[in-house]
């Protein structure tokens, strides 16, 4: 299986480049996984509505153009859909089943995916109503793909 995580900024924190580089080089184990990031627009704090959906329609086409053309598409979004860890196991296992061994997680910038990724997406998954800064969310992810792949082998993973 190939997996891209498509992401936007540099990954500044030491402490998350650890978790992140350590998560990776569990999944290796599993599948073929890639973390792409795209240059993220410089903005000033105060943005005024159609300056926010430039900023993100900007990041949204650096996104696009490294979606391969047969990648099953998951946004990672607010206010998408939630699943269980078991669910979302079961997902990525149905998914290379059917032969949709390519997926891309997207995961926005600090204000979020345009309308163009979400259109491009196969479906939005949320990991709750909070709101995570996006490069911790890059070590979340990661952290419950593993496990996704743990539970389907059915080996052994801290509950
Ligand atoms: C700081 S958040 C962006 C917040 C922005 N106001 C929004 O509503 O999308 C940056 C990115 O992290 C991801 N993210 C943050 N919290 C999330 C959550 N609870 N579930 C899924 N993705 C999340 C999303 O991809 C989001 O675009």
């Amino acid at each position: 299986m190939n997996i891209s995580i498509i992401c936007v900024g540099k990954l500044k924190e030491k402490y998350l480049k650890q978790g992140i580089d350590e998560y990776a080089k569990r999944l290796s184990a599993y599948a073929k996984v890639e973390i792409l990031e795209v240059l993220d627009e410089k903005a000033p704090e105060e943005l005024s509505d159609n300056e926010v959906e430039l900023v993100k329609q900007k990041e949204g086409e650096r996104i696009l153009a490294k979606i391969a053309p047969d990648a099953y598409v998951i946004a990672l979004a607010i206010d998408g859909k939630m699943r269980s860890s078991e669910e979302f196991a079961k997902q990525i296992d149905q998914l290379a089943t059917y032969g949709r061994s390519k997926i891309a997680f997207i995961i926005g910038g600090s204000l979020g995916l345009s309308k163009q990724v979400m259109q491009r997406a196969d479906e939005a998954l949320s990991f709750s109503k909070m709101t995570f800064p996006h490069q911790l969310m890059r070590l979340i992810l990661l952290e419950q793909i593993y496990r996704a792949f743990r539970i389907n082998r059915g080996e052994p993973y801290h509950k």
